[in-house]
């Protein structure tokens, strides 16, 4: 330190030619030197000047390395109405085991104006025998839903991090770490929900006759037929398994996990590895977002760095509602989504994978004989078969995503048919290429299908066909990566 004039203090940086540095008088070549020794100082030093410069170029590579790494992560975003369905992410996440199949009965309808049925007394007395199940049914959902309740009533849903809980709370059992008492406290909350869980399992293994007497009872049948009630899509599954499930001994299926309706409640994220022949591995980190009109809100903030969006329109939804809103018809509700999704400016970049999906259910629909023409008019007087019901709204959605993607003119539309529930064929789509992928791009005119090739783009008078597409969305997301 030096006095400076009037007394304030000058504070100078030590340097290493500074005479008051410590260090630098250490390092200063002494002043009996020889040539020789200042020759072997001064390769010393550009020695030690080659090694400092190359950790300096490897750090610098790692830097790129990891912001190469870092623009090769993709977010993907799972977007739709309630119901559409991204159990599409749950088929390659590990889904622990829940006990949550329990059935939506029939029985709640009915009241006093019914007119008197055959098999009354005996559909009185399933009520009552049944009652200790469905009695168990919300106490069981409550607990799946950690005692968060449902303002719709007694549905199951995963909330942000379930999954962290789930192996928590399996594991918390032989947790060491924890003090014991915690240890104690929670090995006790354990044993109280096993408890619990198997004696609803023991109902159910109990009641599962009367079930069975119940969904096949021809008084219910013909009641639901005349009242036109219709279950739950997913309970029909369950039903036709029941023996199966009521078992004490069930553990889930694969097929009836990704049947099981689970609502998403704010936005659920999954990472998965993804390699490429010959490119380098990247990280898919895919958000799945709860459709419900309550839970829209919960997309945006995910909108700004998306790499892409699987957007899911349950086709097979054309005679239904939503449950939010009995007057929306759902796929109304779904054409709007997808106009909103199309017009985003923030989603002007993000390429756009639409799965018309649940075309098994379509298919079961129309070949029972419901009519598309008498919920969605402009389909007019066409046939009422799959082929060109499914061609119809693979029309309208390209046209929706034509007119309104006003940001991004070029975007292309990667449109596929899907049964998210059928895995093999959802992973061929993601994954491999799918049989029925086609690239749908648009200028001017309108899209016909050729039997030839499966998509032909109109322009003016002519035609041009296009090469068809099979590209999986793996590779469409990595063609994009190197874009
Ligand atoms: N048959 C059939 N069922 C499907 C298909 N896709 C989904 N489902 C069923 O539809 C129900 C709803 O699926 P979810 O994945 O919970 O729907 P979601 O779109 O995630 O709904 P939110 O979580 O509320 O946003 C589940 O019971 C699924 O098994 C399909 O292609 N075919
Ligand atoms: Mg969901």
């Amino acid at each position: 330190m030096h006095s400076a004039a009037g007394g304030t203090k000058m504070v100078r940086t030590s340097s290493m030619y500074s005479a008051d540095d410590p260090l630098g008088q250490c390092l200063r070549p002494p002043e009996t030197e020889t040539e020789d020794e200042r020759r072997a100082r001064l390769e010393r030093e550009y020695e030690a000047r080659r090694v400092s410069d190359g950790i300096d170029e490897q750090l610098k590579n790692e830097r790129k390395k990891w912001e190469k790494q870092r623009r090769q992560e993709v977010k993907l975003l799972l977007l739709g109405q309630a119901e559409s369905a991204p159990v599409l992410a749950h088929q390659a996440a590990q889904l622990a085991p829940s006990p949550s199949r329990l059935l939506v009965l029939p029985h709640r309808r009915g009241g006093p104006h019914e007119p008197r049925t055959p098999g009354q007394h005996e559909l009185a007395a399933l009520r009552l025998r049944l009652s200790p199940l469905t009695g168990s049914e919300r106490a069981l959902a409550d607990r799946l839903n950690e005692g968060v309740a449902l303002r719709s009533g007694s549905g199951v849903y995963a909330r942000q991090g379930w999954q962290a809980r789930v192996a928590r709370s399996l594991s918390s059992a032989s947790s060491s770490r924890d003090d014991d008492g915690a240890a104690a406290k929670r090995q006790q909350h354990q044993q109280d929900e096993d408890r619990a869980v198997a004696e609803i399992a023991r109902v159910l293994e109990a009641s599962v006759d009367d079930v069975v007497k119940l969904w096949e009872h021809p008084t219910v049948l013909a009641l639901m037929k005349r009242r036109r009630l219709r279950l739950d899509e997913w309970s029909e599954f369950f039903l036709k398994n029941i023996r199966r499930i009521a078992k004490a001994s069930y553990v889930p299926t694969t097929d009836d996990i990704l049947r099981a309706r689970i609502q998403t409640m704010g936005v659920a994220e999954h990472v998965f590895d993804v390699v490429l022949p010959g490119q380098s591995p990247f990280a898919w980190r895919i958000y799945d977002v709860g459709g419900a009109r309550g839970q829209r809100h919960t997309w945006v903030p995910y909108f700004d760095d998306a790499k892409a969006i699987i957007f899911l329109a349950p086709i097979s939804a054309f005679d239904q509602f939503l449950e939010e809103d009995s007057k929306t018809n759902r796929i109304d509700d779904s054409l709007q989504l997808f106009t909103q999704i199309c017009a985003n400016p923030l989603l002007a970049n993000v390429h756009l994978v639409l799965f018309l999906n649940k075309t098994d259910v379509l298919r079961a629909k129309l070949e029972s004989g419901l009519r598309l023409q008498k919920y969605v008019t402009s389909f007019g007087d066409k046939t009422n078969d799959y082929e060109t019901v499914s061609r119809y709204f693979v029309t309208h959605f390209t046209l929706v995503h034509k007119r309104n993607s006003v940001h991004s003119k070029s975007r292309v539309l990667y449109t596929h048919l899907t049964n998210v529930v059928d895995t093999q064929a959802t992973q061929s789509i993601i994954a491999n290429g799918p049989e029925v992928v086609s690239e749908v791009r648009w200028s001017a005119g309108g899209v016909r299908v050729s039997p030839r090739c499966r998509w032909r783009r109109t322009m003016g008078g002519g035609s041009v066909s296009m090469k068809e597409e099979r590209d999986s969305v793996v590779e469409i997301i990595g063609k994009m990566m190197h874009e």
